[in-house]
């Protein structure tokens, strides 16, 4: 895709900015870090890695592929949903307190970030690369029931992954890739599970395999070598094991192949858990599969006067720290002239278990945390890069910046009452038909929705040398995120960047 789309922009950070420098993911990917993290301490057994994978599925399992019903839409967060006998267990309840924490926002709605969280779990704990979309769309309601069970029959788990979109073949490959993580623990079902006495499971989980935290084909060699402990192959009551019948449904010939080949079971688990995580109600179109941009800005404006702060960071795709090389910025104004700085090197990041890495580079070299200050009246319609002598300029289209309208650090508030004044700098001649703020919050069930709030224009706009007028709005909510929001010929911006009230400071005089 071109830059910029926020939904792409911020989709694809939360899919590959995972560890270090900038990482949209990191707070994430820090409780799978490492792969046997739990939320509780010590050896239980348990590992948010595999809970959040098994969430990923119970949300999708609802899924009727003939009528386009359910499927990975994050209904699982309802309690109704997962106080269902198909939902035993507290995985669904630890990952919904856990994953939409710093992932979910109004382009990575929960179900994304569901999704995400089953697939950095796979990627970072020795699992495939697993191609992503994004835009799921969070259920407002429990979806019908119709996630399998051990004790069903053989018949009955057939037909229930020919109700989810997956035949029989699939459906050995998909319950042995989830199964490549995790357990059963004893405390939901102690049909299956005794008390284990066991201090490295404190929680008495009888593993599927023996690398339980980790994915890899043990699930399938050890089962084919008959040296398996899995639970639900090995069960005491064979009315539970539910594995075996399917692993065993095809006379092993699919166990088999997995067995024999490491890579044949990566990228076949590769290709169902895409689907799986892609099998959602037929009203909800995806994105395309996002790949990484190789050279990707985060840019924000503010109008200081009669200066535009431009700040932010650039990530160049698949490179490393590199002290010989120069990356520099152009922005080219509206009366044709072209600004130049060199940028400063702040960090890296990486994802997909370090296949990857990134590295960040500084809009302003003397202090990264320093904007660079461009003259207001010539604006900024679009940047550049260089890269030691590489130009990249997304095949000549450039790196559009709207300059239409920003926030204004004329912005400010009073005290007694609590009264914000927000500030937004409109370009002279880009008559925009609104300009709204765009009031960003979450309801009780972590659903993100975008309410827009329109600015009248000034009834008597003050010209300044800036080339920009203002449009202000009073407020009282102290602590609501607002970005800026405006239709211009038709189309329809967001900033990028967040306010709160509580963040202005005070104004000189009384509103
Ligand atoms: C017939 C189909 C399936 C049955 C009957 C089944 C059954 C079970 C059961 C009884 C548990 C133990 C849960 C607990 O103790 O909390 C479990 C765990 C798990 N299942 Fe499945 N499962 C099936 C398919 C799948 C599929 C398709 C996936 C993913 C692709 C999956 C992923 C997992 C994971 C990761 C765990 C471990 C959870 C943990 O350790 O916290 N399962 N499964």
């Amino acid at each position: 895709y071109t830059w910029p789309s926020p939904k792409l922009d911020a989709l694809e950070a939360a899919r590959f900015d995972q560890l270090g420098d900038n990482a949209v993911s990191a707070e994430l990917t820090s409780f799978i870090q490492p792969c046997d993290l739990f939320l509780l301490p010590g050896n239980t057994g348990r590992s948010n890695a595999a809970d959040w994978i098994r969430t990923a599925y119970h949300d999708m399992a609802t899924h009727n592929a003939a009528d386009g019903t359910g499927g990975l839409d994050a209904s699982i967060r309802f309690p109704d949903e997962q106080r269902r006998p198909e939902n035993a267990g507290d995985g669904f309840q630890n990952t919904m307190s856990i994953v939409p924490l710093g992932l979910t926002n109004r382009y990575v709605s929960v179900a994304d970030s569901i999704a995400l969280a089953a697939l950095l779990a796979i990627e970072n704990c020795g699992g495939p690369e697993i191609p992503f979309r994004g835009g799921r769309i969070d259920a407002t309601k429990p979806n019908l029931p119709g996630v399998p069970q051990p004790q069903q029959d053989l018949n009955s788990h057939i037909a229930s992954f020919a109700r989810q979109g997956f035949t029989p073949t699939e459906m050995i490959g998909l319950v042995a890739c989830g199964h490549s993580f995790g357990g059963v623990q004893h405390d939901f079902f102690p049909d299956i599970v005794g008390n284990l006495h066991d201090p490295n499971s404190t929680l008495n989980v009888a593993d599927f395999d023996s690398t339980f935290f980790q994915f890899d084909n043990k699930i399938a060699t050890e089962y084919i070598s008959g040296t398996t402990k899995n639970p639900l192959v090995i069960g005491k009551n064979h009315t539970t094991n539910s594995d075996k019948r399917i692993f065993s449904s095809d006379g092993n010939s699919t166990m088999h192949t997995f067995a024999n080949s490491p890579g044949l079971f990566a990228s076949t688990c590769a290709d169902l858990f895409a689907r799986m995580l892609d099998t959602v109600p037929s009203n909800v179109q995806l994105t395309e599969v996002l790949s990484p941009l190789p050279v990707k800005p985060s840019v924000q404006l503010i109008l200081d006067g009669d200066i535009i702060q431009l700040s932010g960071q650039v990530r160049l795709w698949n490179m490393t720290e590199d002290p010989t090389r120069t990356v520099r910025m152009r922005w080219h104004d509206h009366h044709g002239g072209i600004g130049n700085a060199t940028l400063s090197f702040t960090g890296t990041s990486s994802s997909t278990g370090g296949k990857y890495a990134a590295a960040w580079y500084a809009f302003n070299a003397s202090d990264p945390e320093n904007s660079l200050s461009l003259d207001a009246h010539s604006g900024v319609k679009s940047l550049s890069f260089v890269v030691n002598d590489q130009l990249e300029d997304q095949d000549g289209l450039g790196f559009a910046i709207q300059d239409g309208f920003m926030f204004s650090a004329t912005s400010c508030l009073v005290m007694h009452p609590f009264t914000g004044r927000f500030d937004v700098a409109v370009r002279n001649g880009v008559n925009p038909t609104r300009v709204y703020l765009e009031e960003i919050s979450a309801d009780d069930t972590q659903k993100v929705t975008v309410t827009e709030i329109d600015i009248s224009p000034p009834t008597s706009p003050v010209f300044g040398h800036s080339g920009y007028s203002l449009w202000s709005i009073n407020l009282t909510n102290p602590t609501t995120v607002y970005s800026i929001g405006a239709e211009i010929e038709g189309v329809k911006y967001s900033t990028t960047d967040e306010h709160l009230l509580i963040e202005f400071p005070l104004c000189s005089g009384a509103l």
